[in-house]
């Protein structure tokens, strides 16, 4: 088996047009098989759009805890509100805390959406910052969430090409997904031995778009490797990976590869969008690739089992 050893970019207006003429997704599906983890440049999103997430990113981060402390995470089952710097280890086998903090925002429901007074899994509200401290938070944030939705599933049509698919067999997936949008500042090393900004571990969902802020410190292990790549940044450009419900319905086709993030040298922001399919989505084998080598389960089952092994709860008091 060939090892891919290098993070391919490619250039999403070669799809974006509708034609695939000379074979984008064919090397998208190279990309996803190998490292599973790929630039994409031409994404088409606002530029402007993404600068004002990684502003209002700061200007969040940058308030003190007591402001931050209503919209903790913990008041919240819907996996929705601020994770406080050792409330997480994503590597959950290592017993590291990661050394980050990190606000997330789901599907925007009102209040009185049926979803949501159901108690549906994910189905909650957004928490918000005052609008008197982040007057502009969250229309930045829904426009981009929105924005990174629509890209998320347009990538997919080119996987569903690649997989022998018809090109909107994912779409029913992701109408109402569980996507969250996660801003993440991680505080620059502090030299302790063993620490970490983000344990190893892989995403759980199909597939995650990742905004850098040129601060190094992602690596990635591809598939079949023991050596930990660094993923380079580039200017207005994302960082893709394949997470685990892509793998599972590629039947191992497409990899989701472990990656981390080492304690960065300087403060380091970035921006996940983490694109995971409908709660009542069946992850099973896709059509064509064999014995499924994973059981069945909905994505909001996969989910919380992950989310459930990754947060530290609370102490007591
Ligand atoms: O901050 C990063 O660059 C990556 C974060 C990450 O992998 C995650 O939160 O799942
Ligand atoms: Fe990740």
């Amino acid at each position: 088996m060939t090892q891919a050893t290098d993070i391919p970019v490619l250039d999403w207006q070669r799809f974006a047009s509708g034609r695939d003429a000379d074979g984008f997704a064919a090397d998208l599906g190279a990309a996803c098989r190998g490292p599973g983890f790929f630039l994409i440049k031409g994404h088409g999103i606002d530029r402007n759009l993404i600068k004002q997430v990684f502003s209002q990113a700061t200007d969040f981060f940058a308030q003190p805890a007591s402001v931050k402390e209503p919209l903790s995470i913990y008041t919240n089952p819907h996996n929705r509100g601020w994770a406080h710097m050792g409330s997480e280890a994503l590597d959950d086998q290592s017993g590291v805390q990661d050394r980050k903090e990190a606000f997330n925002i789901g599907l925007d429901l009102p209040r009185d959406d049926p979803r949501v007074q159901a108690g549906e899994p994910f189905r909650g509200v957004n928490l918000w910052p005052e609008e008197a401290d982040l007057p502009h938070f969250r229309e930045v944030m829904l426009a981009y969430y929105n924005a990174a939705w629509g890209l998320g599933v347009a990538l997919h049509r080119a996987f569903a090409r690649d997989l022998g698919l018809a090109e909107d067999w994912f779409a029913p997936h992701f109408t109402a997904p569980m996507a969250t949008l996660r801003l993440l500042s991680y505080p620059p090393a502090s030299g302790t031995a063993g620490e970490i900004g983000a344990g190893a571990h892989t995403d759980y969902g199909a597939v995650t778009l990742l905004l850098t802020d040129g601060e190094p410190g992602l690596q990635v292990r591809p598939r079949g490797s023991d050596t930990w790549l660094d993923v380079p940044h580039m200017d207005d450009t994302f960082v893709v990976n394949i997470g685990d419900c892509l793998m599972r319905w590629s039947n191992d086709i497409y990899a989701s590869s472990p990656h981390r993030v080492a304690p960065p040298r300087n403060k380091r922001h970035s921006v996940a969008f983490f694109l995971d399919p409908n709660p009542d989505s069946v992850i099973t084998a896709l059509p064509g690739t064999g014995d499924p080598r994973y059981p069945a389960v909905t994505g909001a089952d996969y989910l919380r089992s992950r989310l459930d092994a990754t947060y530290t709860p609370p102490e007591v008091s």
